[in-house]
């Protein structure tokens, strides 16, 4: 299966000495790949620098094939990504904040943007101004924006956050459906563990900035589940990060 994001190497330094070393990961084609980790762990750095929003110190970024640093726009323009917050413009509609969004995807057609809305079940609050939505209907809405264009790779930094338990389950089913019928690639973060077993098909583990470990879920089913061995492998990075080994 094609790589569709490959990452090398990478690393980022905040001015307070934290941020992420040396990680490195595949993304394939298809694939759901979750990255789980404390707070801090540099789940949502490693997001932002694959889509731009802050820059690696070092290291390589490739997505479809082509360098973030050389040519980012043919490594974006297949992209969509909510990373950090699901912005909406809260004095315009639901629509029209999709409408606004659309304007950057010339050739879409306009049912597009109603057929992003019934997906995300937003259709009967489309004309209301989404400063009235909740947390995950605004939530929603912007993963509706994401959608608009039918990326083929969707980086989605805690799409969870804020949804209730139909919300949840509504989008583990979009997820799934789009990666199983479209072949879409999804690369995700959560803090929610049941969520993410049942969810992906890869787990990243993150602790101290560093990647530390990288399974299929099956593996991860055939030992004891994902809560445990995240625990383990936490609790393994402290133990080694106590007796001086770089974590
Ligand atoms: N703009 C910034 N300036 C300085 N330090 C930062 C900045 N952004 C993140 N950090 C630090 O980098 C580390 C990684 O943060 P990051 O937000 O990537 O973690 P995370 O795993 O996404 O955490 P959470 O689960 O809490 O969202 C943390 O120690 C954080 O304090």
């Amino acid at each position: 299966m094609e790589a569709i994001v490959q990452v090398r190497d990478l690393n980022k330094r905040y001015w307070n000495g934290r941020g992420v070393r040396e990680v490195g990961f595949e993304v394939r084609r298809g694939d759901i790949f979750g990255l789980v980790g404390p707070n801090g762990s540099g789940k949502t750095t490693v997001l932002k620098l694959l889509t731009g929003l802050c820059r690696a110190d070092s290291g390589d970024i490739r997505l479809f094939g082509n360098s973030l640093n050389e040519s980012f726009v043919p490594a974006m323009e297949r992209v969509g990504s909510m990373v950090e917050s699901a912005d909406v413009y809260p004095y315009m509609s639901g629509y029209a904040n999709l409408l606004l969004a659309a304007r950057f995807y010339p050739d879409l057609r306009p049912a597009r943007i109603d057929e992003m809305l019934e997906l995300v079940g937003l259709t009967p609050y489309r004309k209301e101004k989404a400063g009235t939505y909740s947390l995950g209907m605004k939530m929603r809405l912007a993963l509706a924006a994401v959608l608009l264009s039918d990326p083929e790779l969707v980086i989605l930094d805690e799409p969870a956050n804020g949804l209730d338990v139909e919300g949840t389950v509504e989008l583990r089913q979009l997820i799934q459906h789009m990666a199983e019928s479209r072949g879409t690639t999804f690369l995700l973060s959560s803090h929610m563990l049941d969520e993410m077993e049942r969810l992906c098909s890869r787990i990243g583990f993150m602790h101290g900035g560093a990647l530390i470990r990288e399974a299929a879920i099956e593996e991860l089913r055939g030992a004891g589940g994902l809560e445990q061995a995240y625990l383990a492998e936490i609790r393994r990075a402290r133990e080694e990060n106590a007796h001086g080994a770089v974590v």
